[in-house]
């Protein structure tokens, strides 16, 4: 039985793909999704032009009633289409009605600013003696009593309104009778209809509120004030309803050293906490089908590691690709994606817009994206049009040209146009058009009025439950493991630090030679020692760029809450102090044994344990400053003021009793002192030195630790100390990473 549905989608010069009953859609390059899909089979979606409805006569209509009678037989025969095509599958229809949304205005104090210069200006203006043309005083912070006529004639051509230049700067900042406020609107009363298996391409100028509106949608709204309702299959789901979308940010932030499966199966773990190994491998197996990628499974994502190496990996499209794939592990019913073909060619664009048609045809998947000008083969891919303009929904639907034709100013498409194109030369024209604010409330009016009406809401046929999350110890192991593998793969990471930890350890045996007890060196010990630490506090320095691009992918991570941010902070600092421990091994074992420095065990395991402390501590005051900047310059600059600070107070340079009065405390708020003087009591506390005659400088090591003002220091205290600074950068770094430069949303 082959049954044919059509539907009629309803625009000018649409010819969208077919889906046969093989489920190939025709998809150029993409490989062919064989998806096992019993309820879509037999089903045909011809767009043809034996349409129910006559498109010819619609144009020629300009009456929004008849407007609306076509747009209601549109969505009953998408309504249908729908449920017999996906009739158990996972779409949800998601109604949003009035949603406003309010927030703290982050250009305020600019624009006070802007608008006391502003007043200044006028005032000399005024005063201007000069001025054959006195100007009259326009005060746009506080209401006129002027008419808007006798107002508009008083105001100098030249003058400034700076109300009006924000404005059409950046459309958004609603302003009160003028008043610059605290809090700007950003949305108001947007509402509309998704159905389920809808591909909805969300259009608007730039600032128009159309992330906003996605983000808000998506539940990922962390500031401002939200007002309004979303229904998703007509009920309100509250947190649950997370669990059923997923959000696809704009720039694809993928970890380059992880395979495409790997990078899969990492989000598997970490959002499937129901599901055992091998389930998740056969969500990820049919991901990647989905996404086209099942020869580039084992292919790494590719790109500019930290260190500047080059790893060789996919394109941008698939790159795309694999973070929509990453979405949709989840095996989410809504997919919201922010711009997804921005910075991709047109051939690459069309390919992941129609991996996600196959999602919306194959699955149901109900698939929401911001666009900007796509090219018209992929608008021709949407089931549904939505336009915001100025924060506000100016249409819904799926006969925006028909619709556009219909307003007062009769827009039309001229033929050969891209429609994209087309929307977004009207929105701007309207918007500057004294009709804006007509054409929004007539919208308005007409939704309230017809569209919710005539919705009709679908059952629900998945589970209402909150989504369930891994716990701490669990997505610890697995941030572990991603993390050692990106160690182990990024060589420059790991043979940079290792090598450099192996070349300082013989350059200071080359410089300093062989030691001995003799008086000439006692210096070069306390050489040695000083010069170890320095490097060891110096050597994180070289990893900034890492761990601010680490900081990078964990903001994007913490906005999809897929782990929480302790386990991903204890796991950078276990790989962290796993490399320090090397690090500091292989400096004290070459230095050790090659110089010579006072040989038993336990004065070995000490200085090795003091100096893997301070490259400890030194990591992570390196990290707690990255994670408060989030910046890799302001980072270097704030860390070598503190680095110099404390070497040149360790107490080697001059000891710390030589220190002026003045500033000789700093040694007490410096941890490398602690450990510079930990490290001399280990090698000179009771330790014998050549005497040759009868007077020398330091008969014994106590001596040297004396010149030093060292004499009462003891081993346990210095460990306890430099224990306790390193607890204080660790939870300094743990406060910034989860208080400071978060994703704002
Ligand atoms: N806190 C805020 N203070 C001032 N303006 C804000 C604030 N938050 C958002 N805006 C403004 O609101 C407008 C809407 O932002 P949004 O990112 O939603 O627009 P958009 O349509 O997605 O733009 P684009 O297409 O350029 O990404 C923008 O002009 C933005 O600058």
């Amino acid at each position: 039985m082959e049954e044919i549905i059509s539907i009629n989608n309803n625009r000018n010069n649409f010819n969208s793909e077919s889906v046969t009953n093989n489920n190939n859609i025709e998809n150029n390059n993409i490989e062919n999704n064989n998806i096992e899909n019993n309820n879509i089979e037999n089903n045909n979606i011809e767009n043809n032009n034996n349409n129910n409805i006559n498109l010819e006569n619609l144009s020629s209509s300009s009456s929004l009633e008849l407007y609306n009678n076509y747009n209601n037989n549109i969505n009953n025969s998408l309504t249908n289409l729908n449920s017999s095509l996906i009739a158990n599958n996972i779409g949800v229809q998601v109604i949003f009605e009035n949603i406003s949304y309010k927030t703290e205005n982050r250009n305020y104090k600019k624009q006070l600013k802007d608008e006391k210069k502003r007043k200044k200006k006028l005032g000399m203006e005024r005063s201007d003696p000069t001025d054959p043309n006195p100007s009259y005083d326009v005060e746009s912070s506080t209401p006129s009593i002027q008419t808007p006529q006798s107002r508009s004639s008083i105001i100098p051509k030249n003058s400034l309104n700076i109300s009006k230049i924000d404005q059409s700067v950046n459309p958004q900042i609603m302003t009160n009778n003028g008043k610059i406020e605290k809090e700007i609107t950003i949305l108001s009363n947007v509402s509309g209809i998704i159905e389920k298996g809808e591909m909805v391409g969300l259009f608007g100028p730039s600032g128009s509120g159309k992330s906003t509106l996605l983000d808000i949608l998506a539940n990922r709204k962390s500031t401002g004030t939200i007002t309004g309702k979303i229904l998703v299959n007509g009920k309100e789901i509250g947190d649950a309803y997370k669990k059923y979308c997923s959000y696809v940010t704009q720039e694809e932030i993928l970890l380059q050293t992880s395979t495409v499966e790997e990078t899969l199966k990492f989000h598997a773990d970490l959002r499937l906490p129901g599901s055992n190994e091998q389930e998740k491998w056969k969500i990820v197996e049919q991901v990647i089908k989905d996404i086209g990628l099942t020869k580039k499974a084992k292919s790494k994502i590719g790109g500019i590691l930290p260190g500047g190496m080059m790893v060789k990996g996919l394109s941008g499209g698939e790159k795309k690709r694999v973070s929509i794939g990453c979405a949709l592990v989840t095996n989410p019913s809504l997919v919201f994606l922010d711009e997804p073909t921005s910075g991709l060619d047109s051939l690459n664009a069309l390919k992941v817009m129609k991996v996600l048609m196959n999602l919306t045809v194959t699955k149901g998947v109900t698939v929401i994206c911001s666009i900007h000008q796509p090219r018209p083969e992929i608008y021709h891919l949407f089931n549904k049009i939505m336009i915001i303009l100025k924060g506000r929904m100016i249409y819904c639907g799926n006969d925006v040209l028909n619709y556009f034709s219909s307003l007062p100013n009769q827009y039309q498409c001229p033929i050969h146009t891209n429609p994209a194109d087309f929307i977004l030369d009207t929105c701007h024209e309207i918007s500057e058009s004294d009709h804006c604010e007509e054409i929004s409330e007539s919208w308005e009016t007409n939704w309230r009025d017809n569209m919710l009406a005539v919705s009709r809401i679908q059952p629900f046929n998945r589970s209402i439950e909150p989504s369930k999350t891994c716990s701490l110890l669990y997505q610890y192991k697995i941030l572990v493991k991603r993390n050692f593998k990106d160690f182990f793969r990024n060589s420059s990471a790991y043979v940079t630090r290792l090598s450099g930890g192996f070349m300082i350890g013989l350059l200071f045996s080359a410089c300093f030679g062989t030691l001995s007890s003799s008086q000439e060196d006692v210096l070069k010990i306390s050489g040695i020692l000083f010069f170890l630490i320095a490097v060891l506090n110096l050597i994180p320095f070289t990893c900034i760029t890492l761990f601010i691009s680490n900081r990078e992918i964990f903001n994007s991570e913490r906005a999809s809450k897929i782990y929480h941010s302790l386990p991903f902070y204890l796991s950078s600092i276990t790989t962290e102090a796993f490399i320090q421990f090397l690090v500091s091994l292989i400096v004290s074992i070459l230095v050790y044994s090659i110089n010579h420095l006072r040989w038993n065990f336990s004065s070995f395991f000490i200085t090795y344990f003091i100096l893997y402390l301070i490259n400890l501590l030194s990591d992570l005051y390196i990290i707690a400053i990255s994670n408060i900047t989030g910046k890799s310059d302001l980072t270097f600059i704030y860390g070598t003021t503190i680095s110099i600070t404390f070497l040149l107070f360790m107490g080697h340079l001059v000891p710390v009793k030589q220190l002026p009065k003045s500033f000789g405390w700093i040694h007490w708020i410096n941890p490398l002192y602690y450990g510079y003087a930990t490290v001399m009591v280990s090698q000179f506390k009771d330790y014998p030195l050549e005497c040759p005659s009868d007077f020398c400088q330091f008969p014994n090591g106590n001596d040297v630790l004396k010149f030093y003002g060292l004499e009462d220091w003891t081993i346990s205290k210095g460990i306890g100390i430099l224990i306790v600074w390193i607890c204080f950068f660790f939870v300094s770094g743990y406060w910034a990473i989860s208080k400071l430069n978060k994703e704002k949303r």
